[in-house]
């Protein structure tokens, strides 16, 4: 796994910005896969800066997103199809019909997570797949335990990533309780993986991450079975506070 250790969050939106759009420069239909939560937040806002300065085109890039919460409506404020649309999709010329987010609403979900996979398998798999880390070592929303040959599917939310995620909710109670995730192997089909991870709140992760070998209960560590991982840590992620 190569590590590049930054100094802050913006050093860290900076340096995975510029190689999503290094992708998307040259490479003709670039497939990316994407990822929610705080971290990349930043990332997308220089994406979108670049594209209103007219250095980037999203025309012909394609993306899958990881994950999505059950039972709520894309249009929900927390929902993750609400975020791709308020931090990316709204605001740069990528054709929505390109763009892919499993359903939570569905009412055969296990049909959605099947026809999630193909369509993975079909035009995927990513070029570039963005991923965050959650404390407990999630990525995606494989939670630990989760079976690192796993493809897309439901899964049961770790109490420890509800009360994590319930700051971006009134009250932990409006967390779902589930959700749609791509599985670990259908996350490690891609072709170049980056995680972000940045605060200290991730440097406990972050350094299980660097010192294990792979082990289900500490879904991160499947990366180390990757051969085109790179860590993008800013230096609160990487325990080295002053
Ligand atoms: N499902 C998402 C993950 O894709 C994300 O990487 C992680 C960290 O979130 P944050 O970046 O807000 O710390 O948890 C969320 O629950």
């Amino acid at each position: 796994m190569d590590v590049v250790i930054v100094k802050n969050y913006i050093e860290m939106s900076k340096h995975t910005a510029g190689m999503v759009g290094d992708l998307i420069k040259h490479q003709e239909k670039p497939i990316l896969g994407l990822a929610t939560g705080g971290t990349p937040i930043g990332m997308y806002q220089l994406l979108v800066r670049q594209y209103r300065e007219g250095l980037l085109s999203f025309k012909h890039v394609r993306s899958f997103n990881l994950d999505e919460y059950i039972g709520l409506d894309p249009t929900h404020a927390k929902s993750y199809h609400r975020y791709m649309n308020e931090h990316l999709f709204l605001h740069v010329d990528m054709p929505f019909h390109q763009t892919y987010v499993p359903d939570g609403m569905a009412k055969n979900l296990d049909k959605v997570c099947r026809s999630y996979e193909k369509l993975l398998k079909k035009i995927g798999p990513p070029d570039l797949q963005i991923l965050g880390i959650g404390e407990n070592g999630h990525i995606g929303f494989n939670e630990p335990g989760s079976d690192f040959n796993g493809h897309t599917h439901v899964i049961r939310l770790a109490d420890s990533t509800r009360e994590a995620n319930a700051r971006y909710f009134q009250s932990i109670d409006e967390v779902p309780t589930h959700a749609i995730t791509m599985g670990i192997k259908s996350i490690l089909r891609s072709k170049k993986i980056v995680l972000m991870a940045s605060g200290e709140k991730k440097a406990a992760a972050v350094k299980r991450l660097l010192e294990g070998s792979p082990d289900e209960d500490f879904p991160a560590s499947a990366l180390c079975r990757h051969p085109n991982v790179t860590l993008v840590a800013d230096e609160a992620a990487f325990g080295q506070n002053d």
